[in-house]
Order: C-alpha cells, then sequence, then structure tokens
C-alpha cells in the first residue's frame, strides 16, 4: 500500500475571488460543494500550484492574482509529505521580467519549482480535458507530457530544452545563408533531448498500459489501448544513439523544406497519443461523451496508481466537476477507486448529493463567494 500525502492546511490570499481564506484539513478526501462561480475550481487550482507549472488552468500569473488586488496572490501548504512534514509557500512576484512565481520550502527559497515534485505530486482531471480525444494533437501531447512529469521530474526541462534548440534551428533556416556547423550543433541538440524526449513518453506509455491492463476488470470503467504515433515510428527499436542518428540525418536531409514550411516538419514535437477503447475496439474519438469520460477517469485513475507505485506515496487527486457524465454505478465505482488508491483527493461539484456514497471517507464543505464552510 503507497503511503499517504496529507495537506493538512491550506491558505489563500488575494487567489482568484479569494481574498483571504485559510482552510484546515483531516487527511480524508475533501468534496466541495456549491453554486457556479462560487471558487470550487479556484480552491482546486490553488491546490494545483503546489505542482511545478502553470496550474490546472495553464493560467497567465497575472489572472489568478485576485481582481483589484495590489501585488499576487500566494498559497501556503502545511503537508506531511514525501520527505515528511514540510511547509510549502508559493506565489508571484512582478519584478523585471513580469510575474514570476516563487516558492519557498520551510522559509527557504527554492531554486526551481521542480523542488515541490520531493514533497508531493498533483494529478487533475478538469471539464476543459473532456474534448482531449477529440481535439487537437497538441493537447495529448500536453497531456503526455504532464504524465511523463510526474513520473521523471527531469522530462518538463527535457522538453523546454528541445522546443528552445529547434526554435533556434528555425530562425537559423529563414536567413538566407545559414551557418551549417551552428545548424549541425543545434541539430544534434535536437536529436539527443528528442530521442530522451520520446524515449521518456514511450516507457510511459508502456507502464501505464500495464497498470490499465492490470486493473481490466476491476469495475466500469472502460481501459484504453495506448500507442504513440508521427515520429521515428519504425526507429524505435534501435538502440537509442542509433535513432539519435537516424533523427539528426532526417533534420539535415529536411533543411530546404524546412526552411520553405518555415517549421520543422520532424520531431517528437510531431507525435500524437492514440486511444481506443479496447473493450469497444473503437477510436476513443468517436465513443459516447459519456464513454470517453469512463475511458479518461480510468486513465487518470490508472495513472495515479502507477505514480503511487513508482514513488511509493499516492499523489493528491483533483476532480473537478466528477460526476458530471457519470451514472450512479460509476460514480459509487470511482469513489471506491479513489478510496483504494490511499491518497487526500479533493472533488468538486454542484450538488452534495451526487457525493452521498463516499459517506464519511470525505470531509464535505461548502464554498459561496471566495468563503468556505465546514
Ligand atoms: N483573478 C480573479 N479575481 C477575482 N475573481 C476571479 C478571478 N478569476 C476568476 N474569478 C472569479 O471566480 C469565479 C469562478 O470561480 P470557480 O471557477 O472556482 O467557480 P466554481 O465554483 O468552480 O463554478 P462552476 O460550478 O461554475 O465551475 C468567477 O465568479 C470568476 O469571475
Amino acid at each position: 500500500m503507497p503511503r499517504k500525502v496529507t495537506i493538512f492546511n491550506l491558505k489563500l490570499h488575494d487567489f482568484r475571488n479569494y481574498a483571504s481564506v485559510g482552510l484546515g484539513l483531516d487527511g480524508r478526501n475533501v468534496v466541495l460543494t456549491g453554486a457556479n462561480g462560487a471558487g470550487k475550481t479556484n480552491l482546486m487550482e490553488a491546490v494545483s500550484f503546489l505542482s511545478p507549472g502553470r496550474g490546472l488552468r495553464r493560467a497567465a500569473y497575472g489572472d489568478v492574482a485576485r481582481e483589484g488586488a495590489a501585488g499576487g496572490f500566494a498559497v501556503f501548504a502545511a503537508l506531511d509529505g514525501m520527505q515528511g512534514e514540510v511547509e510549502i509557500g508559493t506565489g508571484t512576484e512582478t519584478g523585471e521580467e513580469g510575474q514570476t512565481r516563487r516558492l519557498r520550502v520551510n522559509g527557504t527559497p527554492a531554486r526551481s519549482l521542480d523542488e515541490l515534485l520531493d514533497h508531493l505530486r498533483v494529478l487533475w482531471l478538469t471539464p476543459s480535458m473532456d474534448g482531449l480525444f477529440t481535439g487537437a494533437s497538441s493537447e495529448r501531447r500536453r497531456f503526455l507530457d504532464r504524465l511523463v512529469l510526474s513520473l521523471d521530474p527531469d522530462h518538463g526541462r527535457r522538453v523546454a530544452d528541445f522546443e528552445k534548440a529547434m526554435r533556434g534551428r528555425n530562425r537559423l533556416l529563414s536567413e538566407p545563408r545559414p551557418d551549417p556547423q551552428w545548424l549541425d550543433a543545434l541539430e544534434r541538440q535536437m536529436a539527443e533531448l528528442g530521442v530522451a524526449m520520446t524515449l521518456a513518453r514511450r516507457e510511459l506509455v508502456g507502464l501505464l498500459s500495464g497498470i490499465v491492463e492490470a486493473s481490466r476488470d476491476e469495475g466500469p470503467f472502460p481501459s484504453a489501448a495506448m500507442s504513440l504515433s508521427g515520429f521515428l515510428d519504425d526507429a524505435l527499436e534501435q538502440p537509442a544513439y542509433e535513432i539519435e542518428e537516424t533523427y539528426a540525418a532526417v533534420l539535415r536531409d529536411g533543411r530546404y523544406r524546412d526552411a520553405a514550411a518555415g517549421r520543422t516538419l520532424d520531431g517528437p514535437h510531431r507525435v500524437d497519443l492514440l486511444i481506443r477503447h479496447r473493450e469497444k475496439d473503437m477510436d476513443a474519438a468517436r465513443c459516447s461523451t459519456g464513454e470517453q469520460k469512463a475511458l479518461l477517469v480510468g486513465l487518470v485513475l490508472a495513472h495515479a496508481g502507477l505514480v503511487a507505485g513508482m514513488t511509493g506515496y499516492a499523489p493528491v487527486l483533483l476532480l473537478d466537476e466528477i460526476t458530471a457524465h457519470l451514472d450512479e454505478g460509476r460514480r459509487a465505482a470511482l469513489f471506491d477507486r479513489v478510496d483504494a488508491l490511499g491518497g487526500q483527493a479533493f472533488l468538486t461539484g454542484t450538488d452534495r448529493a451526487m457525493f452521498e456514497a463516499l459517506g464519511d471517507r470525505a470531509r464535505f464543505l461548502t464554498v459561496a463567494n471566495g468563503t468556505i464552510a465546514g
């Protein structure tokens, strides 16, 4: 059984519609109910800032600070985490480069937001992910990279460095006489990072598929068959250095074509995560809304199980408006699976009755107008 990470105190300051609010928690799951616009998702978003990145809305920091507030926002959490008890403070400051996010761990400034991953992993499922299967491949890539990142903290840097090198190459190719040596160097870097990224993604898909397979008969959530497509699909059985050579050659040979296109046409930035509904043997994009939601829930729960297995600690789960599209049986099964994961989950909805099956496995809170009541 994985160990539990427990957030037992949460404070928000100038965060969206919260001027200042403090919340004591007892380690159980948390159900937040309230009217539309009350601040339920905002509270979840605050918890999502306990992971690197821009949170579950991928918001610009300027939009997160409470309208009318003079400075930035702040989120404080006291938790029993992966390295014991810790106090985390994060928020924005306005400097020369605009709004930047800062992190303090036990009062000491952290060098990087990645330090958050030493203490907890936060995973989420929000209604904005409902279009994952039907939307653009860039959304699925982002989803995939977030899954990888929660297991492999170096992945974010790899992706960012690859994109930087690619932008450099694109810029160089737009010049009338680009320096071939400089191009060689950038392409070598892209090959190294691009192949590392691809192998990390492939490993994640393999591990996740294993978990999905193992939990196939555990309830009403359909299982996803996943594969990657769109980048060196035939070369990936080779050793890593050979794949790098292959990709570097593809880039070299594609210079004229890419210069004409104004962008790099081959690379890990073109990969798609293909998902099929296993039981129906149907492309997820062609499944019903409810089937897609159930497939996504199954995938996120499998990923949470994988993170718990790999780190030894159950992740904090944020499930926003999770009961929409799920029938009663699926809701009860979801709560059982969430509970079996052994972590702390935050769930939101407009109707408290939808969460009745959780019983005393959750603490019920009511959110209204940027205030929270027990
Ligand atoms: N920077 C901000 N400053 C002040 N208020 C904000 C800011 N950003 C968003 N809001 C307000 O927060 C409210 C939305 O809160 P939230 O998304 O948490 O609602 P919710 O309770 O999840 O509602 P729903 O059930 O509709 O999803 C809106 O009224 C919105 O105008």
